[in-house]
């Protein structure tokens, strides 16, 4: 759908990269910079009916790079959960609407789909137990156990730089939902997966917690190979995290590219209210 002007989302949030200098997320113009163009998720087509026939999603394409943030935007009930539960099969999408390297993700092993795609909620759902029950959960699956030392590492990865030992025997219910939502992002991390699938991450933790875990992605996201897409509602944050978005509108694809590029009417279908976006959908 064409939409009118184009002044950048980044100006709108008043997020410039510069406004990172001296900062801790400093690095990120840098990863948008060095975003490779090779595609690691391909979303074709992608349809989705609810149980009365009703229209979910409506013909979704969009590339999400290798080694890059993908953000999904839009209003509520807009679809972006929907379509981020597709990528690792948490609702069954249509053949050949969803590839992973170029491979049909419906012709994957679910379980072992999942371990390359991991998914952090926007609350921890952490299991009953210690801290390193947890962690160590998903590799156990597969007959590895983690020592105490690789558990230590990716607490440490996940935001826990100064880890007290003892940390690792805590119940999870004595947990903080900062403290939680790391851990659930090392028990994510502990199945090495290729991409992160983030849904309102943060949305539940304090602004010092927030900008925890979007350090901890950022790094990972520079350190190696992951690839992260996320659903959130704020603007800022995708404007710190996000090289590329993707703009969906009642189970439509809007607009989707570089998020600097975004179109203004696009930025505001972010909103709950869709004040923004009636004119540009109505095309007015
Ligand atoms: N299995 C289903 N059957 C019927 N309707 C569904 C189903 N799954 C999702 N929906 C509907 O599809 C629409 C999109 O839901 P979805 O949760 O993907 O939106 P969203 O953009 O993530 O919203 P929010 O920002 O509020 O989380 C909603 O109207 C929701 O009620």
């Amino acid at each position: 759908m064409a939409l009118g002007s184009r002044p950048l989302c980044s100006q709108l949030a008043g997020l410039q990269p510069h406004t990172f200098r001296n900062s801790p997320h400093k690095f990120i113009s840098s990863i948008r910079g060095s975003i490779a163009s090779e595609v690691k998720i391909k979303v074709h087509n992608l349809w989705k009916k609810g149980s009365n026939g009703e229209k979910i999603l409506e013909g979704i394409s969009f590339d999400v790079r290798q080694g890059g943030v993908h953000a999904l935007i839009g209003p509520s009930g807009s679809g972006k959960s929907t379509v981020l539960r597709a990528l690792n099969r948490l609702w069954e999408p249509p053949p050949s609407s969803i590839f992973l390297n170029g491979q049909d993700v419906t012709v994957m092993d679910a379980i072992s789909l999942r371990r390359r795609v991991g998914m952090l909620f926007q609350t921890s759902h952490l299991f009953p137990g210690t801290v390193a029950d947890n962690v160590k959960y998903g590799p156990s699956l597969i007959g590895k156990q983690l020592s105490t030392n690789e558990i230590e590492n990716l607490l440490s990865l996940a935001g826990f730089p100064d880890l007290d030992p003892q940390f690792l025997d805590k119940s999870v219910n004595e947990l903080s939902g900062g403290e939680a939502q790391r851990v659930a992002l090392a028990r994510a991390l502990a199945n090495k997966p290729e991409v992160l699938l983030l849904d309102e991450p943060t949305s539940s933790l304090d602004p010092v917690s927030t900008r925890s875990v979007e350090n901890t992605v950022m790094q990972l996201v520079q350190s190696g190979d992951l690839t992260v897409v996320i659903v959130s509602h704020s603007l800022e944050q995708i404007g710190r995290l996000a090289g590329d978005a993707t703009v969906l509108y009642q189970g439509s694809l809007l607009e989707t590219g570089p998020f600097s590029e975004l179109s203004k009417e696009a930025c505001n279908c972010r909103t709950h209210d869709r004040s923004g976006c009636d004119g540009s959908c109505n095309g007015s």
